[in-house]
């Protein structure tokens, strides 16, 4: 390529990555990409984590239904696809107006159970929750050359902080984090219904079955079907984009029920949340991006898009020193 060997920094490395998950160099651009926001409500809201109702799920999935929330503008602008999956939401979901896109309709149960007291799901949901969303990826890959993770779940970053404890050994100080946006006493209570979850489950766990159960036990739906959405893309060598959070802890699920799942992953951004770093350091995933955005949805991932596409485009579309006649560096 004409330009000084590694001049494109982090961006060969992504290039790289994309050529090995196809199979072929130059790999195909990641394009069209497709954003699947997977929705869910969690029982946990019982505890007061969280300052916003739980019916703002809901809501927000008829806002991504009709083309309203920040999801929908980052896709448009980058000419992403958004898909929208209930896995979870504990909700009446009115049918959105035509011209709206349909809403995948996968519900497990509607929402899951208090983590607090108890099992958030059974095992068995759990893991079709996993399945709905290998299903999701497999099906949305042929049509996608990039897949990008997004979630919608009032209180869904006290699981993720639960996850991110579980399978990274770190502490509820360290990994729960402010979520919307919540004052000193919600933080203060929110660290004590993730150590309450976590001093159920055994930490690290080292196989697939108790990685399973500890999702069950502590984690959300939305969150099991992004581990599955990454088991999914990885299985039809399909790149995907991680966002936030959510991703990221589900990420680790995706990990310890199949390691090498995460050679097809990209960290879209380092988000704010503190356990988003703890996940991506454990997983040895370099964000892209550090704009300390708090939101989910898919959003940080989405504006990574760009940078993947120009590191495929650079490596398909750039002449050689041979092709354009430029001179190669002497001694
Ligand atoms: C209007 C609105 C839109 C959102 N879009 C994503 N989230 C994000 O914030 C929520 C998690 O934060 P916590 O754990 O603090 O409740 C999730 O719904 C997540 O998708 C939103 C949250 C709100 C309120
Ligand atoms: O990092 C995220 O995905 C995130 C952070 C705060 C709230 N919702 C999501």
């Amino acid at each position: 390529m004409t330009k000084p060997p590694g001049s494109l920094g982090v961006l060969e490395d992504v290039a790289a990555q994309l050529a090995g998950i196809a199979g072929s160099c130059p790999a195909p651009l990641p394009a069209p990409a497709t954003v699947a926001v997977f929705a869910g409500d969690h029982g946990v809201h019982a505890q007061g984590v969280t300052p916003w109702p739980q019916e703002v799920t809901a809501q927000m999935v008829a806002n991504f239904l009709a083309g309203g929330a920040v999801v929908n503008a980052f896709a448009a602008e980058l000419g992403a696809v958004v898909a929208v999956v209930d896995v979870g939401v504990a909700g009446r979901l009115e049918p959105a107006p035509f011209p709206a896109p349909e809403l995948i309709d996968r519900r497990i149960r509607p929402g899951t159970a208090d983590l607090a007291v108890g099992p958030a799901m059974t095992v068995d949901e759990a893991r079709r929750a996993v399945e709905v969303g290998i299903e999701v990826a497999t099906t949305l890959a042929p049509g996608s050359g990039c897949l990008v993770t997004g979630d919608m779940g009032i209180c869904n970053t006290t699981p993720a902080a639960a996850l991110v404890c579980a399978f990274t050994g770190a502490t509820p100080q360290e990994a729960t984090g402010r979520g919307t946006g919540i004052d000193d006493p919600t933080l203060a209570r929110k660290i004590e219904v993730v150590a309450r979850a976590v001093g159920r489950i055994p930490s690290r766990p080292a196989t697939p079955e108790a990685a399973l159960a500890v999702l069950a036990e502590v984690g959300g739906l939305e969150h099991a079907a992004l581990a599955g959405f990454v088991l999914g893309a990885a299985a039809t060598r399909t790149p995907v984009l991680l966002d936030g959070v959510i991703a990221g802890s589900a990420a680790l699920v995706a990990a310890a029920l199949c390691p090498t799942a995460l050679e097809y992953a990209l960290a879209g951004h380092a988000g704010a949340e503190p356990g988003h770093a703890l996940a991506l350091q454990a997983l040895g995933l370099r964000p892209l991006l550090g704009l300390d955005l708090r939101l989910g949805e898919g959003t940080g991932a989405l504006l990574a898009l760009p940078l993947v596409a120009g590191a495929a485009r650079a490596l398909r579309d750039v002449a050689t020193f041979d092709s354009a006649g430029v001179t190669e560096k002497g001694r």
